[in-house]
């Protein structure tokens, strides 16, 4: 129990409306504050987010969820996200991502890498996640979801015009489109039944609760936690490719063994053959690629917590109520952790149980690791596949820094010069 005459954790408090949102915040970093975030149970720490991410995202979500309907929720996702549903998609991954190249891509001289990747991993969120084929809905949600996503972290007042109103209004016309989709999907499984059930996850998640009530999601469930899915698999997809490609054209050595990689796997396919599971299993290098990447760049700096009750954390006490913000950049650049941490150097990961436990956290840890690691993987392996097969590309920008909105943001979101491949095939 820890004694309220500890000294407060250092640090001024600032004025309240500009302090990190609004309430008294603990910020810590480092292998045992990440195992304490990680591991602690909900009755000591809850994870709660900040007011504006709870009103858009809506209070069902499941990062607002605590012991067993956070468990039931995570479930119903887990099973459309887990590897087994998700090698069944690969094909339809591989034929948005090929769509996406032919349109985008092809024919030009010169792109801008960011906005682009979030075109992609919106469409294959769209594709898979909401089974939305190409065509209006998809334009209408796009424009809708960027304006969410700038109220997400905007000050929470709600007057006309203010970005968070804007974000608000933008959430109503996504949830309607969500719910129009789901009646649509509910009378699609009344007619095929269990066949189509995993056909996309609102369907998977409408089935779930047709087959047994204690395991499924009401409908506020479903809708609030398929609006934070399509911002959780997004934001944070686009910005891993996005520094991967970067990284590609800044280092030579690490490009030339991706690109043999990649290309022994494209000479062994016929004209026109999908990716496969097997394939992706072939492309060891260029996953250890990706996990560098995330530990210099994570997408996700972090993530906030709330003390349910006073804690002793490091001889200091955090009072109940109190916010904890957890910052994994420090622990990833910790130079005793990982050897000369500014040198991208993918063949750390050659071992990765050399790694030791909470220091290496992208996805999180615990019972809140991401659930899309694996969405992720497959969606970077094989956009990262037809780019260099198909491409060449050079940096128009020397900049190599980047700011954070608090996502990562390269400077000028990227552009870059590229010039097509001859294509390679058996
Ligand atoms: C490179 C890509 C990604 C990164 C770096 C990433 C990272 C993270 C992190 C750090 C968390 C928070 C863990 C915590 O609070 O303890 C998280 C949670 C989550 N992510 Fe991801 N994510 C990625 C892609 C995805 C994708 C593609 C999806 C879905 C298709 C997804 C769905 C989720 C969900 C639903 C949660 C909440 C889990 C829970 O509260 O139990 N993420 N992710």
């Amino acid at each position: 129990k820890p004694s309220k005459r500890l000294p407060l954790p250092p640090g001024s408090l600032g004025i309240p409306i500009l302090s990190l949102f609004g309430k008294p915040t603990v910020f810590i970093h480092g292998q045992a504050a990440n195992k304490f975030v990680f591991t602690s149970d909900s009755s000591t720490i809850s994870n709660q987010q900040v007011a504006s991410l709870r009103a858009l995202l809506g209070e069902r979500n499941i990062t607002e969820l605590s012991g067993e309907d956070h468990k039931r929720v995570r479930d119903a996702l887990v099973s459309f996200l887990k590897p087994e549903c998700l090698k069944q998609y690969i094909e339809k991954m591989d034929a948005e991502v090929r769509r996406h190249i032919d349109m985008h891509w092809e024919g030009h001289q010169k792109v801008t890498v960011l906005p682009l990747m979030k075109t992609l991993t919106f469409d294959i969120i769209c594709s898979l996640l909401l089974g939305i084929e190409c065509g209006a809905r998809r334009e209408i949600l796009i424009k809708c979801f960027e304006t969410l996503v700038k109220g997400l972290w905007s000050i929470p007042i709600n007057f006309p015009f203010t970005v968070y109103n804007h974000g608000l209004q933008a959430t109503n016309r996504i949830r309607n489109i969500v719910k129009d989709l789901m009646r649509e999907k509910r009378v699609e499984l009344e007619q095929k039944g269990a066949s189509i059930s995993h056909q996309d996850l609102i369907t998977c998640l409408l089935s779930i609760g047709e087959k047994n009530n204690k395991e499924g999601m009401s409908e506020d469930e479903i809708v609030h936690n398929v609006v934070t899915i399509m911002i959780a698999g997004h934001d944070t997809s686009s910005i891993l490719l996005t520094f991967i490609i970067r990284l590609l054209a800044n280092d030579p050595t690490i490009c030339a063994s991706v690109v043999q990689e990649q290309e022994k796997i494209a000479k062994s396919k016929a004209s026109g053959e999908w990716l496969t599971w097997e394939d992706l299993a072939k492309m060891k290098y260029t996953w250890k690629v990706a996990l560098e990447t995330l530990r210099i760049v994570p997408p996700v700096f972090g993530g906030f917590r709330k003390a349910m009750k006073d804690i002793e954390y490091g001889g200091y006490l955090i009072p109940k109520g109190w916010q904890i913000f957890w910052v994994k950049s420090m622990t990833h650049m910790d130079g005793d952790i990982f050897q000369d941490p500014s040198k991208y150097d993918p063949m750390r990961f050659e071992n990765q149980a050399s790694i030791p436990a909470y220091c290496f956290i992208p996805f999180g840890a615990g019972p809140r690791i991401c659930p899309g690691y694996e969405f992720a993987r497959i969606e970077t392996l094989v956009t990262i596949h037809y780019l260099v097969t198909r491409f060449t590309w050079k940096l128009c920008c020397t900049d190599n820094g980047f700011s954070r909105d608090p996502t990562a943001i390269p400077a000028q979101g990227l552009p870059i010069q590229i010039v097509p491949k001859k294509i390679l095939q058996k």
